[in-house]
């Protein structure tokens, strides 16, 4: 029988989720790691680093070591797993966890095996890779052991995968490499160009959460930024409207929608009723942006809804993975 696990991790590009069996979800911060270049030392990881980004002296860098969902910095993810590992066992933390931990689907097999590597050199007794669609499924409340066909399109900050789930198996997917963060590059872009101002990725994020949508919206939201004027190099603040970002979001946006749209196409017809049927799930953080469901449902003629808790699903699913598909093996 396959072992129970301890803890299941939610290593996101944009954020590090860690579930704890019995307790649920213990541990949620930014994928971040401040480093001093000159003594070659993490200085501080997560939450803490976060604060660091754009206010960093020169010898002090913020990084994301994972970038589009993948290890881009081996060393830095292996030193900030070891941290959240021992931050969430607490003081149960001197036995070895048994650890299951999510990939992207898609992801090639030495990413892979980075990921597992670095698992272990964290201080896991036990490594189990499952792929985030699966996780993503079952941590929104789906029995993927059916014999059924299910769609889930978790979008992320640097990526967006793209499922049909049946029999514990994924049987069509796309992950692209466009996601949450995109979202808020193309907010960068359309703010420089059409208002000749410098915003930071701090400022289009929180543009993005409060008057972002993919879709046209009866009311017109409004909000006040700061940046620096393109030309003089001063201070400056615009008013942007949820119509302008709406404007801004429309390419990225209709990305993820096409690669939705084409997953469908390849979706053998059996499951590819089952979905129409049930419906398209999202999730992942970058779900939460207003108008998403209204544009896929338009698109593909299937009704979409979002889980409950986007970016909390692929945690908790890593979490019962083990058992769920345990289970399954054994029937
Ligand atoms: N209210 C919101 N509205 C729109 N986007 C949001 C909101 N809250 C979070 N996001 C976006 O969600 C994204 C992060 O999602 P999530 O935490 O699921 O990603 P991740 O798992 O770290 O990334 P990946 O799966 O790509 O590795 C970010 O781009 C963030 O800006």
């Amino acid at each position: 029988m396959a072992a129970a696990t301890d803890i299941g991790i939610d290593l996101g590009t944009a954020s590090i989720l860690v579930y704890a069996k019995g307790k649920g979800i213990v541990l949620k911060e930014p994928s971040v790691v401040a480093y001093d270049k000159d003594s070659d030392k993490v200085k501080a990881i997560g939450e803490e680093a976060r604060q660091m980004i754009g206010r960093t002296p020169g010898n002090i860098m913020a990084i994301r070591p994972l970038r589009q969902g993948v290890i881009s910095d081996y060393v830095i993810t292996e030193k900030m797993l070891r941290y959240f590992i021992q931050k969430s066992m607490g003081r149960r933390g001197f036995r070895k966890p048994r650890i299951v931990i999510c990939v992207p689907s898609g992801v090639t097999d030495v990413e892979r095996r980075a990921v597992e590597e670095a698992t272990y050199q964290a201080g896991a007794r036990e490594v189990t890779i499952v792929e985030e669609p699966i996780a993503a499924a079952i941590g929104a409340g789906i029995d993927i052991t059916k014999p059924c066909g299910n769609m889930i399109v978790d979008i992320g900050g640097g990526t967006t995968d793209i499922a049909v789930i049946s029999l514990g198996g994924i049987v069509v997917s796309s992950s692209i490499r466009i996601a949450g963060d995109n979202f808020n590059e193309a907010i960068i872009r359309y703010v420089r160009k059409n208002h000749g101002l410098f915003i930071g990725e701090q400022t289009a994020e929180a543009v993005k959460i409060k008057i972002g949508t993919a879709y046209q919206q009866p009311e017109l939201m409004t909000m006040d930024i700061k940046g620096r004027n393109v030309v003089t190099g001063l201070p400056k603040t615009v008013t942007l409207t949820s119509e302008e970002i709406r404007e801004a979001l429309v390419d990225t946006v209709s990305q993820i929608v096409e690669a939705v749209h084409s997953v469908l196409e390849k979706t053998p017809p059996e499951l590819a009723a089952d979905v129409s049927e049930r419906g398209i799930v999202l999730t992942g953080g970058g779900a939460l942006l207003d108008g998403l469901e209204e544009v896929i449902s338009e698109r593909t003629g299937i009704n979409t809804m979002t889980a409950e808790n986007p970016a909390s699903v692929v945690a908790l699913g890593t979490g019962e993975y083990v058992e769920i598909m345990a289970d399954f093996e054994r029937r």
